[in-house]
């Protein structure tokens, strides 16, 4: 059989930690893959004993090890986008830099994770400089939430022109597109995301804040969301308004699991109902 068609269905890849609570990093990432009809491979980069509580202990998976499963999917599988999440420490961020220019794994869509909604790190604090410096010019889509917003620019943001202040700033930085996620803007009866695209177009979208501690997990959905629908073939803008729309839904569509930051349902379906715009 030739080449294309053995790799013909459509392949996405995560590169981030595992969450043994099954809501967030690689967990919630394949789980959104799978719900947007694409295949999910995974390279895990690190692993976290985690619940809706919190995250109880975490390690990092040595470097020999994330380079073989970057060797396993690229010699095998043909990726057509792919993420990150979890990237743990220097150590770490400079072995998923070195795999991600070696191999052409696609649309790169980086989730710059560093602090879970309980409060723990997973991005060490020396590594926020490495990711500024080796991995978001590699990015093609950079999906940081407001802290990591101010984090990776050094900009207090209060208010949604400073979004916009530092979604140029992150763009000067080398990434092509930038969504910065308004999750955090807790005062606001609507979470409102603002995208800067790379031939300088940009928008808002927003949804109704959904009153719920049931989060845990939200932006690797948005993310990898983004990713299966890039790698189906929409545009950045089409993706991302795909992504707010499915958040959206898994939140609305709650679920009872665990006793903290609840996990999304997954299985929810987009309607025109989610308020989306
Ligand atoms: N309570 C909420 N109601 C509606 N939308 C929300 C709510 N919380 C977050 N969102 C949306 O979810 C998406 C992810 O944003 P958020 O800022 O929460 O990401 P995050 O902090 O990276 O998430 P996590 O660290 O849990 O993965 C955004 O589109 C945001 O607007
Ligand atoms: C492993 C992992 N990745 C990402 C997040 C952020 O949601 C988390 N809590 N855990």
């Amino acid at each position: 059989m030739p080449d294309e068609a053995i790799n013909s269905t459509i392949q996405t890849l995560t590169i981030a930690g595992t969450d043994s609570g099954g809501g967030a990093g690689v967990m919630a990432d394949i789980k959104t893959m799978q719900e947007r009809h694409v295949f999910a491979a995974a390279v895990v980069v690190a692993v976290t004993a985690q619940n809706t509580i919190g995250v109880q202990d975490f390690m990092a998976m040595p470097k020999k090890m994330i380079d073989e499963q970057f060797a396993s999917v690229a010699s095998d599988l043909k990726i057509r986008a792919c993420k990150t999440g979890m990237l743990a420490d220097v150590a770490t961020v400079e072995a998923v830099v070195e795999n991600l220019k070696k191999y052409d794994l696609g649309t790169l869509t980086v989730d710059p994770v560093m602090i879970a909604k309980g409060g723990a790190r997973l991005l060490s604090e020396d590594a926020i400089s490495t990711v500024r410096d080796k991995l978001l010019p590699l990015a093609d889509i950079l999906t940081p939430n407001l802290p990591e917003a101010e984090e990776l620019t050094g900009i207090k943001i209060e208010d949604r022109d400073q979004m916009v202040v530092a979604a140029k700033k992150l763009q000067a930085m080398g990434v092509k597109n930038v969504l910065i996620k308004g999750g955090h803007q807790t005062e606001s009866d609507r979470s409102a995301d603002f995208t800067l695209l790379e031939n300088g177009q940009s928008f808002w979208i927003s949804a109704p804040r959904i009153d719920t501690v049931r989060t845990h997990g939200t932006g690797d959905t948005l993310s990898s969301c983004i990713t299966a629908e890039i790698a189906k073939g929409a545009d950045v803008q089409t993706a991302i308004r795909t992504g707010k729309k499915y958040v959206q839904a898994t939140i609305a569509d709650g679920i009872q699991v665990g006793h903290g930051h609840g996990p999304l349902n997954h299985w929810a379906k987009i309607t025109d109902e989610e308020g989306v715009k």
